[in-house]
């Protein structure tokens, strides 16, 4: 009998992983990704992360206009190349809370809960500050917590404490809540991403496809035999035992929709043919979202970004009410000004506190409008259409404002706030501060959530309900937002969907 062949799609986060576990396991694997070969220097050195936004490595999405943006499309950069969005990402280390995982595994079984995870994340790390009870060293990706922090962030971790925020020295510890430097996965000033740490060293033992954009799933009778690609211009097919999306939160919905899987009175109205019946295809989409206050310095200029590091180094967790269990806001801070777009800019240096909400109530959707590959996707992640997320923003904001005027940034660095700027002043303008001003903090999910309901896409297992074959391995089957960063929790569903996929296939117990 021959290998067991398996199609991957996209190697991003998660799909790099993905195939690594089924090359080690013996598996005939072919890899799809969209983008191409990461040869732009600016995807290695922190420092020059901003180039990377509108190149040919972005997907550069935009959302439809939102009414909770004042009307605005908000850019959803994405990454298109190998090593997907890891490759364009500030590469911050964040298992995110122990509340997240329990909450799924109430609805998707214990091996998704925090004491099943816990595991798994010290097997993938190898961290800087040495192996303990929550930590791992030898794993595939590096997480390092000993780099040397630039003055700003040092001021804005001083700032932060002594507006009342404790220091958390390790908020991968299992209690985020505090203000932290952020643990990156850099080694020696170069952005390791699971591109390079899992599937890069073994590459010649898969087929990596690159530049083929999977349009659609073959189906056969209720069984996935197959894709169907476009290469160099020419639509192709290629089959397989079995499909794997990897595709990430805005790319394996797409394929799914463009298959005929999915809504079937929307499939019908984008000139799709419905094939297979599943309302949560697309539905569900949901993203953490920032609104900054820009300071200048007056008093001395914040050096130029050094060379490997990246401009974010600090971050803090706080809960916006005393009655929330884990923290619902995380501002990130930057040693550049992050202009929204419209902004007029600084004269001189400025840094950035970046208020910002993690556990999200709004809920949008992705939909197609049309069955082409080049048929424009319409984004809607429908943010701030909860007013519990204003509430939760008004929180993070004011206390960002806060910080900017403590000691250790007003009279050291001369801060002085721009945006929101002294005229704004009630909760009435700095909520329309923040609908005309939020931005995305690049977390995208749960568009083929994972559960056991009539939403739900995948099962606990991640297999696509109803149909043989498939399964959707990324950030898509989260049913919802973990708090902080997505990028660890996509490479743990990498590591968790292998393992069950393996198993299907009799390729491990
Ligand atoms: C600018 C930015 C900054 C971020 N910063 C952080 C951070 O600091 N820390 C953090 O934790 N998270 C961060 N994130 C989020 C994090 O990177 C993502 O949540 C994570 O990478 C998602 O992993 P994924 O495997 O689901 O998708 P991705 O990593 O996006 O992988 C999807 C892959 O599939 C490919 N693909 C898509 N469609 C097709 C198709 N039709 N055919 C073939 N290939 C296809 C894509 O090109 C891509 O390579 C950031 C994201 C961005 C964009």
């Amino acid at each position: 009998m021959g290998k067991v062949s398996v199609i991957v799609v996209g190697a991003g986060s998660a799909g790099s992983v993905v195939a690594r576990r089924l090359i080690d396991a013996g598996a005939d694997v072919t890899v799809f990704e969209a983008g191409g070969e990461d040869t732009n220097p600016a995807i290695h050195d922190l420092s020059r992360l901003g180039e990377l936004w509108h190149s040919p490595d972005d997907w550069d999405y935009y959302t439809t206009p939102m009414e909770g943006t004042a009307g605005k499309r908000v850019h959803l950069p994405r990454g298109k190349v190998l090593g997907g969005s890891h490759a364009l990402n500030a590469t911050i280390w964040v298992r995110c809370a122990q509340q997240d995982f329990d909450g799924w595994a109430e609805h998707c079984g214990p091996e998704w809960a925090w004491e099943n995870v816990l595991p798994v994340y010290r097997d993938i790390e190898d961290f800087s500050g040495g192996a303990s009870d929550v930590h791992g060293v030898g794993g595939p990706i590096p997480v390092d917590n000993d780099y040397e922090l630039d003055g700003i962030h040092e001021s804005i971790i001083k700032a932060a404490e002594q507006s009342g925020v404790p220091f958390n020295p390790d908020y991968n510890s299992g209690v985020l809540d505090g203000v932290s430097k952020e643990q990156v996965n850099i080694v020696d000033g170069v952005r390791i991403n699971t591109w390079k740490a899992y599937l890069k060293p073994v590459r010649g033992q898969a087929t990596i496809i690159t530049g083929a954009e999977v349009h659609s799933v073959i189906l056969e009778q209720g069984a996935v035999v197959g894709v169907n690609y476009r290469q160099d211009g020419q639509m192709r097919q290629l089959t397989a035992d079995h499909v794997v999306l990897s595709a990430g939160a805005l790319g394996s919905p797409q394929i799914l929709l463009r298959s005929g899987i999915g809504p079937s009175e929307e499939l019908q109205q984008a000139g799709v043919a419905p094939v297979h019946a599943l309302q949560g295809v697309g539905k569900n989409l949901h993203d953490h979202l920032l609104a900054p206050v820009i300071a200048k310095t007056t008093a001395r200029d914040i050096p130029a970004p050094r060379q490997g590091v990246s401009v974010t180094q600090s971050h803090l967790f706080a809960k916006s009410r005393d009655d929330l269990e884990a923290p619902d806001t995380q501002p990130i801070f930057f040693a550049v000004p992050m202009y929204s777009p419209g902004m007029e800019p600084i004269d001189g240096t400025a840094f950035t506190l970046h208020s910002g909400i993690v556990t999200p109530y709004s809920r949008g959707e992705l939909t197609l409008s049309g069955p082409d590959l080049d048929d424009p996707v319409n984004i809607d992640i429908n943010a701030l259409a909860d007013p519990r997320d204003i509430q939760a923003f008004l929180f993070s904001i004011k206390q960002c404002r806060s910080i900017a005027q403590q000691e250790a940034l007003a009279e050291s660095w001369g801060a002085q706030e721009i945006y929101p700027g002294p005229e704004v002043q009630d909760d009435e303008q700095l909520e329309e501060y923040i609908r005309n001003n939020a931005v995305t903090y690049h977390h995208q999910v749960g568009t083929c959530a994972m559960g056991v309901d009539e939403r739900a896409v995948v099962d606990p297992e991640l297999k696509v309900h109803g149909l043989t074959g498939l399964r959707v391995i990324d950030a898509s089957i989260m049913p919802r937002i973990t708090t902080g960063n997505t990028n660890a929790p996509s490479i743990l569903i990498g590591e968790k969907g292998a393992k069950f996929l393996l198993k299907d296939l009799g390729l491990a117990d």
